[in-house]
């Protein structure tokens, strides 16, 4: 009998990612916060009663409002992965939950290990290390997939801000001390229906796009990229500042590079430059089709 898949968020751009990539021989819903309540933990049982598989995408992820809106980003992040992994233990489910390089504190060096304890610095940060423990303290057969600076052709990510703002404006600071690897959300699609399809999951996985870079070197390339393939008419001057000079509500890691090398090898990994060019090139066909 095929897998029955539940994916939990359905307009995201990583549950967006999941429906355009999911394998056809895999059976998947999408539940949105219209379809399940996670507050509700009847609601959740019946929902998921039939299910192999639940994947939580759902996530409060304004990480400079979650400063000022720290129930929020805790209820999301924290209580709702508690209670999702509750209903695990209770009608027996597997769960794969996505977390952040922004659980580790930034201290410069080298990439930060699935062994290696995160002490996160924003709020954001703290509530998705709450759910991470949340999952594990369940005892729940489950997979922690922690990634980083995810972007894809939809939604909202630093990608389609910066096409925004690079139109827009003559001048343009990003920060440019800050390390870490852009991850396409089609690549990481790939890699979790891959995890679908294995017995074995460890608990904590990093998963994220070949090379590292900071936000100033992302946006240069987004600009290069964008105006090569004639999606930006740009004369935007770019300008790299520090963490510091840019300020902003939520403090960053200065380095949250990932270390991949006990992530199970099930999908072939990319540079993070082509897996921009692929995404550029998906909203170029998308504005001519
Ligand atoms: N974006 C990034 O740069 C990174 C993201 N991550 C993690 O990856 C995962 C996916 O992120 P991403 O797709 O970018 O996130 P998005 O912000 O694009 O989507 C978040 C999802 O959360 C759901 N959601 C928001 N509020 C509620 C609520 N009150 N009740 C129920 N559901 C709600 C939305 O549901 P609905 O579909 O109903 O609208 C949406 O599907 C998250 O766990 C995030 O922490 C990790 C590293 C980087
Ligand atoms: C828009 C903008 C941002 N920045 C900086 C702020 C920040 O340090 C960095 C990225 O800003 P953003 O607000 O786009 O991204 P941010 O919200 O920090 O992105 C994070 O999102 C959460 C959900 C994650 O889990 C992380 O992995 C990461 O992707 O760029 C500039 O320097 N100039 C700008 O014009």
């Amino acid at each position: 009998m095929s897998l029955r898949i539940a994916v939990i968020g359905r307009h995201g751009q990583l549950a967006c990612s999941l429906r355009k990539t999911q394998p056809s021989h895999i059976s998947c819903i999408y539940v949105g916060r219209d379809e399940i309540d996670l507050f509700n933990l009847a609601e959740l049982e019946k929902t998921l009663a039939d299910i192999d598989i639940v994947i939580n995408t759902a996530a409060y992820t304004s990480v400079d409002q979650a400063e000022t809106d720290k129930d929020g980003a805790e209820t999301l992040n924290h209580i709702a992965a508690e209670h999702l992994a509750q209903t695990a233990t209770k009608i027996g489910y597997r769960l794969i939950h996505l977390s952040t390089d922004y659980v580790f504190s930034g201290i410069p060096g080298k990439p930060w290990t699935t062994m290696d304890k995160p002490e996160p610095l924003s709020v954001y940060g703290k509530s998705k290390y709450a759910g991470e423990q949340a999952v594990i303290r369940s005892g729940v057969q489950a997979a922690i997939i922690r990634t980083s600076w995810l972007y894809s052709d939809t939604g909202n990510n630093f990608v389609n801000t910066m096409l925004r703002l690079l139109n827009n404006k003559h001048s343009l600071s990003v920060v440019n001390d800050q390390l870490g690897s852009p991850t396409s959300a089609t690549n990481l699609s790939a890699f979790i229906w891959a995890m679908c399809q294995i017995e074995y999951w460890p608990q904590i996985i990093h998963f994220r796009d070949q090379g590292v870079t900071t936000w100033f070197e992302f946006a240069q390339e987004i600009q290069r990229q964008a105006s090569e393939i004639g999606i930006l008419d740009s004369h935007c001057n770019l300008m790299p500042i520090s963490t510091d000079e840019y300020g902003g509500p939520a403090p960053r890691p200065l380095n949250s590079v990932l270390d991949m090398s006990d992530t199970p090898d099930l999908v072939e990994q990319h540079s993070w430059q082509f897996a921009l060019s692929e995404v550029l090139h998906r909203i170029k066909h998308r504005g001519e089709g």
